[in-house]
């Protein structure tokens, strides 16, 4: 169980235009996964939380003791953090052993005792047979295994993993991902985790922190976040579609473009709207019957997904005003409004309504199938 932040960070850090405005705290044994579009400012808060970049504001506590302050920063070397970094960085011309025993020897610790602490975290990482091995002769796997022994040995209180799945293959990373999470479990300082992969972070974390153009957008546990997407980006990390709109009483949520939906759910003021790619059913003619959603949309593009096929539709509005709108948009070749949305349909469906872009179809979705949530 989490217990009382072991870090407290709240920095301001600005890297060109760029600025990342961050305020994150991390409890004792809690993993939490920083994702992100590229840009958003992943590297950046790992390199000022351990002691590789200066805030230029702001405070970076770790347990109680400050790490950064306004003109007085402790220097990387001296944090007790450890870091593992994408490519593992381990030194080519020393043995695994001696990877290992090289962050406790910087730290002070004399040979001997460095290599019989070594030659522990490697037993205890199930790579004491790699000890005598040169970085170049192992997987990508045991590389990653002899990383983290090289950031554990040191007993950090804070572990900072920069996509450490990344460089492997994808059967690979499937067995290190469990390994990995087992280590983490019995890790009790802080850690942080940056990955793209939403099942890593769903994998491996507590609680992710998502952050977009240096601001935290969104925290929860994984399942949380899963369900409820704040954002276009965290909607698309998490596979959903998401719109956004305002409860008109009655189950109804009016759409930013005037279409109405049908929820299942009571919505009350400013709210978001959830749904699965696969929960859109899509119909050559208006369909008519049981109570749902029924929209007619335009086939923007088509994408192999797996067995499947996924549709990126594009609504037309109902609203006059804003239909004029919509088509000086499409004129003018503006980004699109993110609302359009995605179905996940069979190939034999796309077959039998023949789609391509610029198909016009209808599209069903019941309400039943709709999470709706506060938007603030
Ligand atoms: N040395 C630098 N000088 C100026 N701007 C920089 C520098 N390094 C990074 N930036 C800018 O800071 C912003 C955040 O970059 P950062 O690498 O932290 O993002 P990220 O979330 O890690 O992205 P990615 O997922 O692509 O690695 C970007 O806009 C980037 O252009």
């Amino acid at each position: 169980m989490a217990s009382a932040a072991v870090l407290d960070a709240a920095v301001t850090v600005r890297r060109g235009d760029f600025v990342l405005d961050l305020a994150l705290q991390v409890a004792a044994g809690e993993v939490v996964a920083l994702v992100g579009p590229n840009g958003a400012g992943k590297t950046t808060t790992l390199r000022t939380l351990a002691g590789l970049l200066r805030p230029d504001g702001g405070e970076v506590r770790l347990n109680g003791v400050v790490l950064d302050r306004a003109g007085a920063s402790v220097p990387a070397y001296r944090r007790p953090v450890a870091v593992v970094f994408q490519d593992y960085l381990l030194f080519p011309h020393l043995s695994v052993l001696d990877n290992v025993a090289f962050g406790l020897r910087s730290a002070g610790v004399g040979r001997a005792a460095a290599r019989r602490a070594a030659a522990e975290w490697l037993r205890r990482m199930d790579a004491a047979d790699l000890a005598q091995q040169r970085p170049g002769q192992l997987s990508g796997g045991q590389a990653q295994r002899v990383a983290l022994a090289r950031a554990l040995a040191t007993e950090p209180d804070l572990l900072l993993l920069d996509e450490p799945l990344a460089a492997l293959d994808a059967r690979t990373r499937l067995t290190v991902r469990g390994e990995l999470r087992r280590h983490l479990a019995t890790f009790g300082g802080a850690a942080i985790v940056i990955t793209h992969d939403p099942t890593d972070a769903a994998v491996l974390a507590d609680r992710l922190v998502v952050i977009e153009d240096g601001r935290v957008v969104q925290q929860g546990s994984p399942s949380e976040v899963a369900r409820r997407p704040r954002t276009d980006y965290v909607a698309r990390l998490v596979g959903l579609n998401l719109l956004a709109g305002a409860g008109v009483g009655d189950h109804r949520v009016r759409l930013g473009d005037g279409t109405v939906i049908t929820t299942a759910e009571p919505a009350i003021g400013a709210v978001y709207a959830a749904f699965r790619p696969s929960a859109i059913a899509l119909w050559a003619e208006r369909p008519a019957g049981s109570p749902r959603n029924v929209w007619e949309v335009e086939v923007v593009g088509l994408e192999p997904f797996g067995d499947s096929v996924r549709a990126e539709l594009r609504r037309r509005p109902v609203d006059r005003q804003r239909a004029a709108r919509e088509i000086v948009r499409q004129q003018t070749g503006e980004p699109d409004s993110g609302q359009n949305v995605i179905a996940e349909i069979t190939a034999a469906a796309v077959a039998d309504l023949d789609l391509i872009p610029g198909r016009r179809v209808w599209a069903s979705l019941k309400a039943s199938e709709i999470e709706v949530y506060p938007a603030d």
